[in-house]
């Protein structure tokens, strides 16, 4: 076995950056380097928090059909919303998941004749108060905590790769801009129609992103990742932990120093019910050409060799020289009928058809 092929995801203590902070800089770093995932503790972000979102979530999926359809993703340039099982698309085969997207509020400001990434960034679309109280208060106090737990991590990960603890948010991030999140519902295989097999959501890399910060809502399997031979690790639910895992935006902008690894769902065997998960995005700035920062020599002669993928991600060079049109197409070949809606003309010239 070489030191790239690990078996496990490691956890990290965050009260470890403050009481033994050289320990933690290097667990992170073999983390970043190596696995490109791990677990976080002791982020202070209360256990009775936690449930009641998770209870609001539940409540949410379990509104009647008509009631999550208010919520339609299909009325929201900005891809936010709910999708119903089966509209989104991951290596051109459907994922069995049902899921509504959201993101820090922000008014939609895009006119004719701006970049259209700007088109991205609006309102988020809710169900009525009296049809589900306070979940919309639930989902944004988990917004604002895991953004605040994002930039808390962007800054460490920076240190462990011996830079300033500013030098990525400073260059990548944009006070204020939108970070995307979601909830997702994930049904076990005896729910899903033996045809549409157990892909709750299959091979990917987390794309033009910092961080992930993922919360498994409820105790159930799936959650797996790909170690850099090409074998799939579980990533078991942890209570009060978050999974965290690196974006291609973030690996890109450290010269691949941290790996943005492949990981995919695998919908709940029979008799289990639903998993549901909540992931929150920390997104990089869509304004500008993406410059890599300078690593330490020390630090990049770390960098893995090779590593193997079933994720079937390209467009990297645009991604490079135009986040922004980078991030809208791949939204619309995430959720296609939005996608044609909205940007018909982008749609029609990157052949992206239902
Ligand atoms: O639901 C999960 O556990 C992971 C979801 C995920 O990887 C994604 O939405 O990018
Ligand atoms: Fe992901």
């Amino acid at each position: 076995m070489t030191a790239t092929d690990f078996t496990s995801i490691p956890v990290l203590d965050l009260a470890k950056a403050h009481s033994d902070k050289g320990a933690f800089l290097a667990e992170l770093q073999h983390a970043l380097i190596h696995i490109g995932f791990f677990y976080v503790k002791g982020h202070g972000i209360t256990s009775d928090f936690l449930d009641n979102l998770t209870k609001q979530t539940i409540g949410y999926f379990d509104l009647p059909l008509e009631e999550k359809l208010k919520t339609d993703k299909i009325n929201s340039p900005t891809f936010l919303g709910y999708s119903i099982q089966g509209n989104e698309i991951t290596k051109d085969k459907k994922d069995n998941r049902e899921q509504f997207d959201f993101a820090n509020e922000l008014p939609a400001t895009w006119t004719e004749g701006r970049h259209i990434h700007e088109r991205l960034t609006g309102p988020n679309l809710w169900p009525e108060e009296d049809v589900l109280p306070g979940f919309r208060q639930s989902v944004l106090l988990f917004h604002s905590q895991a953004q605040e737990l994002a930039e808390t991590l962007t800054r460490l990960v920076a240190e462990a790769l011996g830079l300033e603890p500013n030098a990525l948010l400073d260059h990548y991030v944009l006070p204020g801009q939108q970070h995307r999140a979601k909830l997702i519902k994930y049904p076990a295989v005896d729910q899903l129609d033996p045809l549409d097999g157990t892909q709750g959501v299959g091979p990917h890399r987390d794309t033009a992103s910092l961080l992930t910060i993922l919360y498994q809502a409820n105790d159930l399997p799936g959650l797996q990742v790909q170690n850099h031979a090409g074998s799939w690790i579980d990533a078991p639910a942890i209570p009060n932990a978050f999974v965290v895992n690196i974006g291609t935006g973030l690996e890109y902008l450290v010269q691949n120093v941290a790996v943005a690894t492949t990981h995919r769902v695998l919908n709940p065997p029979p008799g289990r019910g639903p998993r549901y998960s909540i992931p929150f995005f920390f997104g990089g700035r869509l304004d500008q050409k993406l410059i890599p920062i300078d690593i330490p020599q020390s630090v990049l002669d770390q960098r893995p060799k090779a590593v193997v993928t079933d994720s079937g991600h390209q467009f990297h060079q645009l991604y490079a020289s135009d986040p922004g049109l980078y991030a809208v197409l791949n939204r619309i070949s995430s959720h296609r009928d939005v996608g044609i809606k909205f940007y018909p003309r982008l749609a029609k010239d990157h052949n992206i058809s239902h």
